[in-house]
């Protein structure tokens, strides 16, 4: 194979061509955000149901439920534990939280423990709570005396700090609220724990730093290869749309004071607290640099009902008061005071707002829908571009579209074979963002089985080297691609933790886990450079793919060999270029993947290589190259 490289470039590429899709599904609650303690608000369970008490278990004897409390500690949550210690108990006795599959307990850490309690009846106890993190056998890592006073009988909040004397390497850990024999026969209601670690960049509320960290410490520690997402798609998905209408994710009841939020039953078959709301987002994507491309609910849920649309004002007036949180003017706006009122003055940055979510599964009432709230949400705010859901032009939709969010999960092969797909698209206008793409499964008849049916459980190389091949094509066309991510970006690996397989980076209680798509994923992000050098084109329909992009310095080559044998290719650059160049190259077995028991199978390695203005390279079998060069 010969590539000719031009040196006139033929356009750019765009700032956002690579970020991160983001929902709660495999682990948004008990992943990114950091709250430790799950179902630490009983929101939206039924009191007295087993199920209700998931996660937490009684601890020597405690005689603990759910109720549906007289006095609630807020309308948002109705649901409160109650804790009887039976008359006649000894011993420390209380009730336990087993975390997300597990806690992390890390000596380095200091952790912020809180809940609130009141007496359903006046007591003369006055005692201490003991809240300690402990293992499940009971060996105590760090405890704290809390004052708790029978007299209490409205509600009140209480905190402390947990700092361990050592890090266990069993993650198999409880957070315990506990009282000695002087408690017996008391009855103590409890409401909203909250058990938080160190978060990034100690925001309040904030990200688990090892999962944000292993993004973190890609944007910051390895800066050279590890990405720099440029925007971050929030809050869906799936998880936008509801089951039902009742069900959608309602922006305003995911901020303010986390008593006040009542959490929803997420899309993804668990229940959502939306502790990491809508301004923890917004404070996210500003900490890291991205850009928020921030949907709005647009009157489709996942039952199939679209709302008619005399009904839709209610929902529109909902979006736009959603955008006003993020970038209104505070005098003039209730939703832009909210934000003002939660410490926020300043608007953040928005540019794009997507109008649903894969709407192409209700076309029909996406006419009308999109009519509605993109012609009120583009008079409302005409500086924001809006992101159409339904396939391109199918239906036709007015206003027309500027910009469409394509979705595809497919087998390594039809990623391979299909490098060209925005090649013979329209240039008339309109801007694509491939908003979800990954290879799902090996089984073109079935891509969405069992791992028995050709179901990728983590990113395999044959498909994370078929998604680089795909990529190609976003930057020879990048003068209408604007933005591309893979999809889903997260994955809890404990038993019964997650929901949809493979995803870009997998995690526990204590570890984060860098895919072979994440290493590809981070290569493009990295090397993307600033404008895009036409070169010879690849056969479509052939195995060999690359992109050539360059920015002030630098010349960036991806070379993608989807072939079970290694490709001699000659480039012909056209410039002088110094002679040392690096590559950075990830390859490895089609079928390995980087898993919890064997997290670095298949990580890149970087060397240097020896070029000239014409020079030769052998791709090594299913293989990702990204040649860096420095033009002299
Ligand atoms: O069942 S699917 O529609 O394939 O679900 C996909 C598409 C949807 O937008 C996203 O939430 C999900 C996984 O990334």
């Amino acid at each position: 194979t010969t590539v000719v490289v031009n040196g006139t470039a033929s356009h750019a590429i765009p700032s956002t061509l690579y970020g991160q899709m983001f929902e709660d599904i495999n682990g948004g609650d008990g992943g990114l955000y950091a709250e430790l303690l799950q179902n630490r608000a009983f929101q939206q369970v039924t009191p007295g149901d087993a199920t209700a008490l998931y996660a937490w278990a009684a601890v020597n004897g405690g005689n603990i439920t759910v109720i549906a409390d007289s006095d609630p500690v807020s309308s948002a949550l109705p649901n409160s534990l109650q804790l009887t210690i039976p008359s006649g108990a000894s011993g420390s006795v209380g009730f336990g939280n087993e975390g997300y599959y597990g806690i992390n307990v890390n000596s380095s850490w200091t952790y912020n423990a809180s809940f609130y309690y009141r007496f359903p009846e006046a007591s003369d106890f006055s005692g201490d709570a003991t809240v300690a993190l402990q293992s499940a056998s009971g060996e105590v890592y760090a405890s704290a005396q809390i004052p708790i006073s029978g007299s209490q009988t409205t509600w009140t909040q209480v905190y402390a700090q947990l700092t361990p004397s050592t890090s266990p390497s069993s993650t198999a850990n409880n957070f315990t609220v506990t009282f000695n024999s002087s408690a017996a026969g008391n009855t103590i209601n409890f409401a909203m724990f909250s058990l938080f670690p160190p978060t990034f960049k100690n925001r309040a509320n904030g990200m688990r730093i090892d999962v944000a960290e292993a993004r973190y410490i890609a944007l910051l520690t390895l800066q050279i290869l590890l990405m720099r997402p440029s925007f971050f798609r929030l809050p869906g998905g799936n998880n936008l749309e509801g089951q039902s209408a009742a069900t959608r994710w309602i922006w305003n009841n995911t901020v303010g004071a986390l008593v006040d939020r009542p959490g929803r039953v997420g899309d993804w078959g668990y229940i959502n607290t939306d502790g990491l709301g809508l301004l923890e987002y917004l404070y996210w994507c500003e900490d890291m640099e991205m850009e928020p491309f921030m949907a709005v609910w647009a009157g489709y849920s996942l039952d199939g009902t679209s709302l008619p649309e005399d009904e839709l004002a209610p929902y529109i007036q909902a979006a736009i008061d959603q955008i006003n949180f993020v970038i209104g003017d505070p005098s003039d706006s209730s939703a832009a005071a909210l934000r003002a009122s939660l410490g926020r003055e300043e608007p953040f940055s928005l540019t794009y707002v997507e109008v649903g979510n894969e709407d192409f599964f209700a076309s029909e009432s996406y006419i009308y829908r999109w009519r509605d709230f993109a012609g009120n949400l583009t008079a409302a705010f005409p500086q924001l571009k809006f992101i159409a859901t339904a396939y391109p032009f199918n239906p036709i939709l007015d206003p027309t579209p500027q910009q469409y969010d394509n979705h595809v999960y497919q087998t390594p092969d039809w990623f391979a074979e299909n490098s060209f797909y925005y090649d013979d698209f329209e240039r008339n206008g309109t801007y694509y963002f491939q908003g979800e793409y990954a290879v799902t499964s090996t089984n073109a008849s079935d891509l969405y089985g069992t791992t028995a049916d050709g179901r990728l459980m983590y990113p395999t190389i044959q498909g994370s080297i078929g998604e680089a091949a795909y990529m190609t094509g976003f930057e020879r066309n990048a003068d209408i691609v604007f933005a591309a991510s893979y999809a889903p970006l997260l994955m809890n690996v404990a038993d019964g933790a997650y929901q949809w397989t493979p995803n870009l980076v997998e995690f526990d209680a204590a570890n984060a886990y860098k895919s072979t798509s994440f290493y590809v994923q981070q290569l493009f992000s990295l090397n993307r450079g600033t404008e895009y050098l036409p070169s010879t084109l690849p056969d479509p329909s052939g195995t060999v793919f690359w992109s050539v992009t360059s920015d002030s310095s630098t010349l960036a080559i991806k070379l993608v060999n989807y072939a079970n044998t290694t490709e001699d290719v000659t480039f012909q650059l056209p410039f002088a270029v110094s002679s040392s160049a690096t590559v950075t190259v990830l390859t490895g077995d089609p079928t390995a993947s980087n898993t919890p028991t064997n997290p670095n199978l298949v990580t890149p390695t970087t060397t240097a290589v020896t070029i000239a203005q014409a020079f030769n390279y052998t791709a090594p079998a299913y293989s990702l190259s990204v040649l860096n060069i420095e033009l002299s």
